[in-house]
């Protein structure tokens, strides 16, 4: 299929607000559509104010050229003149055309459209040409003519990135509370290149507490989306009504309860970014439903009708997709549609020791600011080498929340007695199995409520006999956590 994709002209399609002949749409149509066989011209406008425009040259076009198949449609994009926003919203056109053959009428538009055309031809690796046409005032022949401007195109493919500076920021954004050691520098560049591409999807795979919410909110921020909204989501949470109507809304008397419409989370998003955690989580509805989002980008809300919706997917898991594809519990085409940008982030341990003390130090600074403190937390040699030493099963939440703890309950400089027991009895061999992650926060909570094991037990939720159980279970014996 061969297509012509243009902007429309907001000044030179138009003279006093009705459709100039001679302006750069019509005339295309006039001279070039037929003779250079194009099966369909894709007109963009911005949403406003050119929206009535865009109705007025649709329907001269469909009227005076009844057989070209004209599809018109609107952007929106926020500010005309970021370089970036007008890139990352045409990429996505681009790209799903990228089975055609793709002429870029390069002529209408603002110069930053030119700009973002010249950008999307030269690095998105697409069977695409910049076409000009030489008005018939400034051509021999007096008849206008089509030209095709030779530039040669990257092989870089299409991650190329744009860097608009402004006064405040120079590359990430927001970086104050990211702390960014090398071996995550380059999934945290891939996850920068990720923010500049516009509604491609993103797929984090990582063990539990490694900072996927953490980079899925980074991407957000870097993108053209960073002033919308951004809503993260763990889907495991909830049985699947409960996420469908949280995803999709409902209307009123859709279900016993739904006493007046809600909106859903993709809705409250709309603009911005949704973050669906422990995608791999989902029933088989709701991966069905999921697809239709990410292929018609529109949702129904439950007991309503389709509605077209505009917002970034980031997904992420902490388990297998590709095994739990293999099992039959997870849809390939769902994956593939959500695998477009993997990202990829290491366990705490895999990052090594000195990481470890990096994270240790970054947490010791940020939560002296949160928590107030006025003093910052010191450690003796033998405190600090237990801490490094521990496998962190839990990741970064885990050395947080420890942090956390031992500003709360140790005094100015920590010394290794103050540092719970697994975490001295610790013998660095990591496992994430659900029952050593139990026995580890078993310990955990014991040690908090120094070995009491009715609060232990009120606290984890259950009775105390079953906490008796458990720890006999896992060799735990009370006294080791009374300090
Ligand atoms: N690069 C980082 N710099 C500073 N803090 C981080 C970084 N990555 C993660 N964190 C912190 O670690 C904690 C856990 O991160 P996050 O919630 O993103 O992990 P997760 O992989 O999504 O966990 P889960 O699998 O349990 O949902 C958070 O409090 C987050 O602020």
């Amino acid at each position: 299929m061969k297509i012509i994709i243009s902007w429309l002209a907001y000044n030179n399609d138009f003279q006093n607000g009705t459709v100039d002949e001679s302006g750069p749409t019509y005339n295309f149509h006039n001279y070039f559509f037929n003779e250079a066989q194009y099966d369909k011209h894709i007109l963009l406008a911005t949403e406003t104010p050119e929206n009535l425009r865009i109705t007025k040259l649709e329907n001269k076009l469909k009227r005076d050229f009844p057989k070209h198949n004209i599809e018109c449609k609107t952007v929106s994009i926020e500010d005309p003149i970021d370089l970036r926003e007008v890139k990352t919203k045409v990429e996505p056109i681009l790209l799903d055309l990228s089975d055609c053959e793709i002429d870029i009428f390069f002529s209408p538009g603002t110069s930053i459209m030119q700009v973002a055309w010249y950008i999307c031809h030269t690095s998105l690796g697409l069977n695409s040409r910049l076409i000009q046409v030489r008005p018939a005032k400034h051509s021999q022949s007096n008849k206008p003519e089509r030209l095709i401007i030779d530039v040669n195109t990257s092989e870089i493919p299409k991650g190329v990135i744009l860097k608009q500076k402004n006064s405040e920021s120079d590359t990430y954004e927001h970086t104050e509370n990211y702390l960014i050691t090398d071996s995550i520098q380059p999934v945290y560049d891939n996850a920068f290149k990720v923010a500049q591409t516009d509604n491609v999807t993103t797929l984090i795979q990582a063990e539990t507490g490694t900072g996927k919410e953490h980079l899925a909110r980074f991407i957000h921020e870097n993108s053209v989306r960073s002033n919308q909204p951004y809503i993260p989501i763990n889907c495991s949470a909830f049985s699947d009504d409960l996420l469908e109507s949280r995803l999709f809304g409902h209307k009123k008397g859709a279900f016993t309860g739904a006493t007046k419409d809600k909106e859903g989370i993709f809705k409250k998003t709309d603009g911005g970014t949704v973050f669906l955690d422990e995608i791999g989580d989902i029933s088989s509805y709701m991966q069905q439903a999921l697809l239709r989002v990410l292929e018609e980008k529109e949702i129904t809300p439950v007991g309503g009708t389709p509605e077209k919706i505009d917002v970034r997917i980031i997904t992420a898991s902490n388990k297998n997709l590709v095994q739990l594809c293999k099992d039959d519990k997870f849809r390939w085409d769902l994956f593939y549609r959500l695998n477009v940008a993997p990202l990829e982030l290491p366990s705490l341990q895999e990052r090594g020791k000195g990481e470890v003390e990096k994270m240790i130090d970054f947490f010791i600074d940020q939560k002296q600011k949160t928590l107030k403190k006025s003093a910052k937390l010191e450690f003796s040699k033998e405190a600090k080498k237990v801490l490094v030493n521990y496998g962190y099963p839990g990741n970064i939440r885990e050395l947080e929340n420890l942090i956390e703890r031992l500003y709360v309950f140790a005094e100015e400089e920590v010394m290794a007695n103050d540092i719970p027991n697994f975490i001295k009895k610790n013998d660095n061999k990591k496992s994430l199995s659900l029952a050593d992650l139990e026995k580890r926060h078993i310990e955990y909570v014991m040690d908090l409520y120094n070995g009491n094991q009715s609060k232990s037990a009120e606290a984890l939720g259950i009775v105390v006999n079953t906490l008796k159980n458990k720890m006999e279970k896992y060799g735990l014996k009370r006294q080791d956590f009374v300090k």
